[in-house]
C-alpha cells in the first residue's frame, strides 16, 4: 500500500465520532468527544470529518487506480497541498523533517483539507504538562478559561493536559471543572460557555522523559488541528517540577512542535537554586528551543499594580524629578503571607523563602521601579534597564540579611515549620528573610533598598514602599514634632490584597488654629475601577501574553542570570555556616532581627505602622 493510501486509511478505520480506533486509548483520531454537552465543537469535527472523508476518497480512488503522480484526480491536490506548503519533504521552519515528497501525510492532507474549507485563521493548541498538579488546577486551567470566556482565544483552539496519572477525558474534565469560575458575572452565560471550553479539553497520558510519548501527543494534536486550520500554534505549559523542566523540552522539541506554526514553551519557576545550576538548566533549555521560545514566567510581573509601575513612573510628571538619591530616603518592598507551606513542605524546603520571593518576584520589582527609562515599551528594551540595575547592585552581606523560622504560635494551636511531615527534621531552612540591598549608580548610590518576605505571619500582603526625605527648613517644624523622618511623604503601592495606590502626606486638620495631620491621598482600585477591574488574574494576563508573544513580563536569561549572581554568594554562604534562623511565632510580626536591620538604616518597616 501506498504512504498515501496508509495515511489517508487511518482515519476512516477509526470512524468518524467515535471513541477508539486510533491513536491512543479511548480516544479516535476525529471523535466527537461529547455525551449531550457539545454545542461547538461537535457540528465542527463532523463537517469537516464528512469533507475531510469526501476527499479522501477522491484520493484513494484515484491512487487505487494509477499512481499519485500520475493520477488526474489526484495530481491537482498533491500540487495545491505542495504550493501551500512549500515543498514537502523538505525541513519545514521547525526543522523537521516531512514525509518524502512523492507522499503526503494526513495531516497535511487534512491541512489542505481545512484551508480550501476557508479555515484560513490560525488554530491554537495549549498543552498544560503536570496538568493533574496543583497549579494546573489552581491557576492554569481557571485563567485558560477566563481567558475562553472574555473572548481572547481564536474561533478553534485545542486544550491538552499532559502528565503521568492514568485518566481519560471526562475524569480530566471533571477534574479541571472544580476549580472553572466565572469571575465577572455568574449569571451571563457561565454555565454553556464552561461546556464548551470543556468540549475542547483533552488529556494524554504520558511520561514526561519519553520522546515517544509527546511524539504520540503531537501526532493527536496534529490531528486536531489539522480539521481546524493549515497553520497550528502551540504553547506548551511546563508546570511540573524544575528537575523535570529539560526532559519536557526536549520531548517537546524533538516530538510535540508544531510542523506548521510557531512553539512556545512557558517554564515555571524555580529556574535552578544558584547560579550554577541556573545556567545549566538554561543551557539544557537552549539545547533543544530557541531563546524566543522560552516564555520564563514570573507571575508578580503580572499583578495589575506591578504592571502599572512604568505606567506609574514615566507617564507622570510629578514622580520621575523625585525618583533619585536626592528625594527619596528609602524603598521598602514587603511580601507576607498568613499561612504556612503546609503540604508544599517537601518542594520549600529546597528552596527556602529568599529562592522562592525574593531572587525572583520582589527582585523584579525592584528592578523596575528603579530602571532608567527604556528606549521604548519593547520588550527587549525594558528587559535592557533592567539588567542593568541588577548588575549595578552590590553583594549582599550578611551584616545586611535576617532570617527566620516560624514556631508553633502562642496558643500552640499553629504548627511550626518543623511539625510538617513532609520537612526534614531539624531543617534549617528559612521561611522569613530581610535584606538591605544597594544599588551602586548615579541615581540610586546610598539608598537602602528593605526587602522582606516571609510565610505563616500576621497578614497577607504585598506592597511598595517609597519614603521620601523629610523637607529641609521646613516652616512648620513646630507643629510636626521632633521626629521629621516619621512625618515625610511616603508612596505606598499595595499590590495586593485590595490593589491601592496612596501617599502620605501632611496636612491642615480643617478649623480654627493650626494642626497638622498625616494623611492620605488615595487610588484605591475597588472604589475608583470597580471590582470588574481587578477580574484578570496574573496566570490569564501572561498566557495572553504568550499567545501574542509579548515578552515584556517573561525573565530573560540574562536577567535571569544577574539575579542568581546577586543572591547566589549569600545563599551559599547560609548553607556552609549552617545559619540558625531566628524564631518567630506562626501569625506574628516576624523576627525583631528585621527591625534591628531597619533602624541600622535609621528607618521604621513601614507595614508595622499602619
Ligand atoms: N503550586 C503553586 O502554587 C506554585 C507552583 N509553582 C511551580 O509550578 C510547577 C508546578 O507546581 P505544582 O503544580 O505545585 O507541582 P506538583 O507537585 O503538583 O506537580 C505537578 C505534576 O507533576 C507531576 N510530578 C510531581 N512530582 C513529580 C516527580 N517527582 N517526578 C515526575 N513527575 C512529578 C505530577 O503529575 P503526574 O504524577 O500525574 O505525572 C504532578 O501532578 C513547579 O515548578 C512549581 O515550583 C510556582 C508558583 C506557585
Ligand atoms: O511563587 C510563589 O508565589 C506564591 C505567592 O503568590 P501570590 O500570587 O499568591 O502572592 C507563594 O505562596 C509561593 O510560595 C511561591 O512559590
Amino acid at each position: 500500500m501506498s504512504p498515501l493510501l496508509m495515511h489517508s486509511a487511518r482515519p476512516l478505520s477509526g470512524g468518524v465520532g467515535t471513541r477508539g480506533g486510533v491513536g491512543r486509548g479511548s480516544r479516535g483520531l476525529l471523535s466527537c468527544h461529547r455525551r449531550g454537552r457539545s454545542t461547538l465543537q461537535k457540528p465542527l469535527i463532523s463537517s469537516a470529518s464528512a469533507s475531510f472523508q469526501k476527499r479522501c476518497e477522491v484520493v484513494i480512488s484515484a491512487a487505487s487506480t494509477t499512481s499519485p503522480s500520475s493520477s488526474s484526480s489526484a495530481q491537482p491536490d498533491m500540487e495545491a497541498v505542495k504550493q501551500s506548503h512549500g515543498s514537502i519533504g523538505e525541513n519545514d521552519e521547525n526543522g523537521l523533517m516531512d514525509a518524502p515528497l512523492g507522499s503526503i501525510t494526513f495531516e497535511e492532507f487534512a491541512q489542505y483539507q481545512a484551508q480550501e474549507s476557508g479555515k484560513s485563521e490560525s488554530t491554537l493548541s495549549i498543552v498544560v504538562v503536570g496538568a493533574s498538579g496543583d497549579l494546573a488546577k489552581k491557576k492554569i486551567f481557571p485563567a485558560l478559561f477566563a481567558l475562553y470566556y472574555k473572548g481572547y482565544f481564536p474561533e478553534t483552539f485545542t486544550i491538552y493536559g499532559f502528565a503521568r496519572t492514568s485518566m481519560d477525558d471526562e475524569e480530566f474534565r471533571d477534574l479541571i471543572s472544580m476549580t472553572l469560575l466565572c469571575r465577572i458575572d455568574e449569571a451571563e452565560n457561565c454555565g454553556p460557555k464552561m461546556d464548551t471550553f470543556l468540549d475542547r479539553c483533552h488529556y494524554f497520558s504520558g511520561q514526561y522523559d519519553s520522546v515517544q510519548s509527546f511524539t504520540q501527543l503531537g501526532a493527536e494534536l496534529d490531528a486536531q488541528e489539522a480539521m481546524l486550520s493549515s497553520t497550528a500554534n502551540r504553547i506548551f505549559y511546563l508546570s511540573v517540577p524544575p528537575n523535570i523542566f529539560t526532559n519536557c523540552a526536549q520531548g517537546v522539541s524533538n516530538g510535540a512542535s508544531s510542523k506548521t506554526g510557531w512553539s512556545r514553551v512557558i517554564v515555571e519557576k524555580p529556574f535552578g537554586r544558584d547560579t550554577e545550576s541556573s545556567r545549566k538548566l538554561s543551557n539544557e533549555l537552549m539545547e533543544c528551543l530557541t531563546e524566543d521560545q522560552i516564555y520564563r514566567i514570573d507571575h508578580y510581573l503580572a499583578k495589575e499594580l506591578v504592571d502599572n509601575l512604568t505606567v506609574l513612573r514615566f507617564s507622570n510628571l510629578i514622580f520621575e524629578p523625585l525618583w533619585n538619591r536626592n528625594h527619596i530616603r528609602n524603598v521598602q518592598i514587603i511580601f507576607s503571607e498568613d499561612f504556612g507551606t503546609e503540604g508544599r513542605g517537601g518542594y520549600f524546603d529546597n528552596y527556602g523563602i529568599i529562592r522562592d520571593i525574593m531572587q525572583n518576584h520582589l527582585l523584579q520589582v525592584l528592578a523596575i521601579l528603579c530602571m532608567e527609562p527604556p528606549v521604548s515599551l519593547d520588550a527587549e528594551h525594558i528587559r535592557d534597564e533592567k539588567v542593568k540595575v541588577l548588575q549595578s547592585m552590590k553583594p549582599i552581606t550578611m551584616d545586611d540579611t535576617v532570617i527566620g523560622q516560624y514556631k508553633k504560635d502562642r496558643t500552640g494551636k499553629l504548627p511550626s515549620y518543623l511539625d510538617d511531615d513532609t520537612v526534614p527534621k531539624g531543617s534549617l531552612c528559612p521561611t522569613f528573610a530581610a535584606v538591605a540591598l544597594h544599588i551602586k549608580n548615579a541615581r540610586w548610590d546610598g539608598v537602602p533598598f528593605l526587602m522582606k518576605a516571609g510565610k505563616a505571619l500576621e497578614k497577607r500582603e504585598a506592597q511598595i514602599r517609597v519614603q521620601f526625605r523629610h523637607v529641609p527648613g521646613n516652616l512648620y517644624q513646630s507643629k510636626l514634632g521632633t521626629d521629621l523622618e516619621g512625618v515625610t511623604n511616603e508612596l505606598v503601592i499595595r499590590i495586593q490584597p485590595d490593589e491601592a495606590m496612596y501617599l502620605r502626606l501632611n496636612n491642615k486638620v480643617p478649623g480654627l488654629g493650626m494642626r497638622i495631620d498625616r494623611t492620605k491621598l488615595d487610588l484605591s482600585y475597588h472604589q475608583e475601577y470597580g471590582e470588574e477591574s481587578m477580574s484578570a488574574g496574573a496566570y490569564e494576563r501572561l498566557i495572553l501574553d504568550v499567545m501574542q508573544g509579548d515578552k515584556r513580563m517573561f525573565i530573560r536569561s540574562d536577567e535571569l542570570d544577574a539575579a542568581w549572581e546577586l543572591f547566589t554568594p549569600l545563599l551559599h554562604h547560609l548553607d556552609e555556616a549552617k545559619a540558625q534562623p531566628e524564631l518567630y511565632p506562626y501569625g506574628s510580626r516576624g523576627p525583631i532581627g528585621a527591625h534591628y536591620l531597619a533602624s541600622k538604616y535609621g528607618v521604621r518597616w513601614g507595614d508595622a505602622q499602619e
